[in-house]
């Protein structure tokens, strides 16, 4: 019995050997079981990648990743993987949806929890998926992935295309579902104000990087957001730092206090986020449970050795390898980082 759910060790994948991006690089992490973990990042950062080599449907250029202590395949059984465009069969009723579910894992369905859900959204049996919404559909393929029992449960940007109500009531339903089950969740998101309070751990990725990596409470508390009079923040490390007219307002790990004059205030997730998303050249950082104290990574140049952005080489080549015979994003996900407002 292992306590861990996911580990990536040095993880890569380019895709295509003539594109010189790389959509993740040197990733390095480790999620211990029964976490809920927000996986948050601008488009193109590598999380829909990330997934799906938990899921078991890439196959790592380089480095390697351990899914509920074997390999993403082993595991196969013991996870649910919702993708970001939520695959189902259209000419299948709901019904015959869930039917499906129970007979492909006999022994694990737990056909309560997915009718609920279905009935939860007030679907009828007899719709066929194909006549569903994109919300409906989504809660169809969430109740196909609950209903496995898995163990661990990755999730890319579940609740999309959901409006605010049946936002708020599924990932309710999920949440508690988790915590009686102690199923580990992994999750992406934009929507990071949704993310605090659901959410226990996070990694961040930008330009196919980690960034951060850890228990939510402990990468919160190694930041401080300061304000005061523009001056020197040394010896403490910035992260990001803006100014309005004389006064100056940053985010910084601290290294030790901070002096007089500075007004201190815990950030919220989304200042976290939303600060190392303005400054792609912060050093990284990953805390562990066992940290006391944190580790800083060395800066990286994000576009070194490619820019996994590069829009034109993703799509004019006309050489997106998905390892599945399809486009594993086909939304192309190249539009670099929005920092604006609640999302990312
Ligand atoms: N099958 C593929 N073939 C070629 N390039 C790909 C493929 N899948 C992803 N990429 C590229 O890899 C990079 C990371 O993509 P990924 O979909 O993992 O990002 P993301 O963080 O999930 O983005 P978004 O928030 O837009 O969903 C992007 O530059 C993307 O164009």
């Amino acid at each position: 019995m292992t306590d861990t759910a996911i580990e990536a060790a040095a993880l890569g994948k380019r895709f295509g050997w003539r594109q010189k991006g790389w959509a993740l690089r040197d990733c390095t992490l480790r999620l211990p079981m029964g976490r809920v973990c927000a996986v948050v990042g601008p488009n193109g950062a590598g999380k829909s990648t990330l997934l799906a080599h938990a899921a078991g449907l890439l196959v790592p250029t380089e480095g390697s990743i351990a899914v509920l202590g074997t390999t993403p395949a082993a595991a196969r059984e013991r996870m649910a993987y919702v993708a970001q465009d939520k695959p189902l069969y259209p000419q299948l009723t709901v019904g015959e949806t869930l039917r499906m579910g129970a007979e492909l894992n006999p022994r694990r369905w737990d056909a309560a929890v997915a009718g609920r859900i279905v009935e939860e959204g007030g679907l009828d049996l007899g719709s066929r998926v194909r006549s569903l919404s994109g919300g409906q559909r989504t809660r169809v393929a969430l109740a196909l992935a609950l209903g496995k029992r898995p163990e661990l449960l990755l999730l890319d940007e579940p609740m999309a295309d959901l409006d605010p109500l049946a936002r708020h009531q599924l990932m309710g339903t999920l949440l508690a579902d988790s915590a009686e089950h102690g199923t580990t969740v992994v999750m992406s998101s934009h929507v990071v104000a949704e993310l605090e309070g659901s959410c226990d751990h996070l990694f961040l990725l930008g330009g196919g990087r980690v960034r951060l990596a850890g228990p939510m409470d402990a990468l919160l508390a190694a930041h401080t957001l300061v304000t005061g009079p523009i001056g020197d923040l040394a010896p403490h490390t910035v992260v990001e730092s803006r100014t309005t007219g004389r006064q100056m307002t940053a985010l910084i790990r601290p290294e030790g206090r901070v002096g007089p004059g500075w007004q201190t205030d815990a950030p919220t997730l989304e200042e976290l986020v939303l600060a190392h998303l303005r400054a792609p050249d912060a050093p990284a950082l990953t805390l562990t449970d066992e940290d006391d104290t944190y580790v800083e990574e060395e800066t990286y140049d994000a576009h070194d050795d490619g820019d996994a952005h590069d829009e034109g080489d993703a799509h004019d080549e006309g050489d997106r390898d998905g390892e599945n015979g399809d486009d594993e994003n086909g939304d192309g996900g190249t539009s670099g980082a929005e920092t604006r407002g609640a999302s990312v």
